[in-house]
């Protein structure tokens, strides 16, 4: 069954759990006795009605305790599909968290209270949104009841939303607008009584109906590991093991080994003991070739159709997650899936204006936690990185500090 992978932004209290606790609810992905649990635990807060947003996380337990989850996956399907959405509470996880999901997150839901409309957060995410490349965001005004259901307030933000995704949407992305109450139930899984003049589908119509096809994008394996078994049998064996990180691998298929250059076949693909014909991204196999030749750990397999330039000289947008600001000089570990080398920035051209919502700020001297700018890195060994726009599975990587050994930027070469 397809399934669809969904991001969920917004601020404090926008009422996000809420919503994804009345999604679950009312696509009847809730079990009787969950649904126990949280009468007792609403009653216990003094509700007269259930509170939702403790069922985010599938989490009452904990919530109770006191203790705070920062990403949680949340499951649910439909008779016609499976959902996954990824709730992150704060933007620095947000981005964080993205990142790992990114290249196959078809959706972002970025929620705004009706009643404060569009905040600094709200171009943040829109941004990062654009970054990641998803092409499609659907941004659910909330709270419509605390604002009377008003067209007009719905039009107003809709309008200054919009002017945010002037700015930053790339071409292509769509964007849906939706007015809602979660806590009442409002154009969530049914259209809603309450606000007559919105003609659009409600949110979980707008799920079900997303489709994306799946664009080629160009077969890319990373070598994990040589397999040669030291058995007489065995003798001339040789097995590349790794996982596809993108597009897809048949037997037959002319490929590329990076760095060297050299061209052979795919002989075999094999799968936990079975013969593939083909094999596509996340898959893990062993892979043998037609000839002999010169493949290692850290080398990748590419389609001779679709091959790749090795890079020595990056230019990429950086997410900064330091509070030790990236500066012009320094060098750092970039670790590109299992690749690492090491790296200088030799240039910070520009960054992002959260405040001012604008996209370019030139001449700076260094990025600052949670900013992000534009950098232009040279590394030490080269790097088999597509750009992100063409392949996010093969686009992104992360800075390390070679001291304190934590991450502290996540990168797309542009
Ligand atoms: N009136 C009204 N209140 C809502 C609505 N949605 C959520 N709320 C209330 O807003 C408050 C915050 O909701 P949550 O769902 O916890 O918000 P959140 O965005 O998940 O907040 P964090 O978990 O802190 O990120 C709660 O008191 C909800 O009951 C809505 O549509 N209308």
């Amino acid at each position: 069954m397809d399934i669809l992978r969904i991001a969920t932004a917004g601020s404090v209290d926008d009422g996000k759990s809420t919503l994804i606790g009345r999604l679950l609810y009312e696509t009847k992905s809730i079990t009787r006795d969950k649904i126990e649990a949280l009468e007792a635990a609403s009653k216990r807060k003094g509700l007269d009605f259930l509170d939702l947003s403790l069922l985010t996380d599938g989490l009452i337990a904990e919530r109770e305790q006191g203790i705070t989850i920062d990403v949680a996956n949340i499951y649910f399907s439909t008779p016609k599909r499976k959902y996954i959405i990824a709730d992150t509470p704060g933007h620095f996880e947000y981005t964080r968290n993205m990142v790992t999901g990114a290249s196959n997150t078809k959706v972002s839901m970025i929620l705004v209270d009706a009643r404060n409309g569009v905040l600094e957060q709200t171009f943040r995410h829109f941004f990062i949104s654009s970054m990641l490349r998803i092409p499609k965001v659907i941004v659910c005004v909330n709270k419509m009841d605390l604002v009377g259901y008003s067209e007009e307030r719905f039009n107003e933000i809709k309008d200054a939303v919009q002017a945010l995704a002037d700015k930053v949407s790339f071409e292509g992305q769509e964007i849906t607008f939706i007015p809602m109450s979660s806590l009442y139930g409002q154009n969530l899984s049914t259209q809603s009584t309450e606000m007559p003049w919105f003609t659009g589908a409600p949110l979980l119509e707008e799920l079900e109906e997303t489709n994306f096809d799946e664009i080629r994008k160009p077969a890319r394996f990373p070598v994990q590991f040589v397999v040669r078994p030291k058995t007489e049998e065995f003798h001339d064996y040789r097995g590349y093991a790794g996982k596809i990180s993108s597009g897809v691998f048949s037997v037959g298929d002319e490929i590329t080994v990076l760095p060297t250059g050299q061209n052979s076949k795919i002989v075999t693909i094999e799968k936990f003991g079975t013969q593939l014909e083909k094999a596509g991204a996340k898959e893990s196999v062993v892979i043998t070739l037609e000839t002999d030749v010169d493949v290692s750990r850290g080398n990748m397999l590419v389609k001779s159709t679709s091959t790749l330039e090795p890079l020595k000289e990056i230019t990429a947008r950086i997410c900064w997650m330091d509070s030790k600001p990236l500066v012009s000089g320094k060098t750092y570990i970039l670790q590109h899936g299992i690749n690492d080398s090491k790296a200088k920035v030799i240039a910070l051209n520009n960054k992002i204006d959260v405040v001012n919502q604008d996209t370019i700020v030139d001449a700076v001297s260094e990025l600052k936690l949670n900013e992000i700018g534009e950098i232009i890195l040279k590394t030490a060994k080269p790097i088999f990185a597509d750009k992100y726009e063409y392949n996010p599975a093969n686009g992104a990587f992360i800075l390390v500090d070679d001291q304190t050994n934590s991450t502290v930027g996540v990168g797309f070469v542009l």
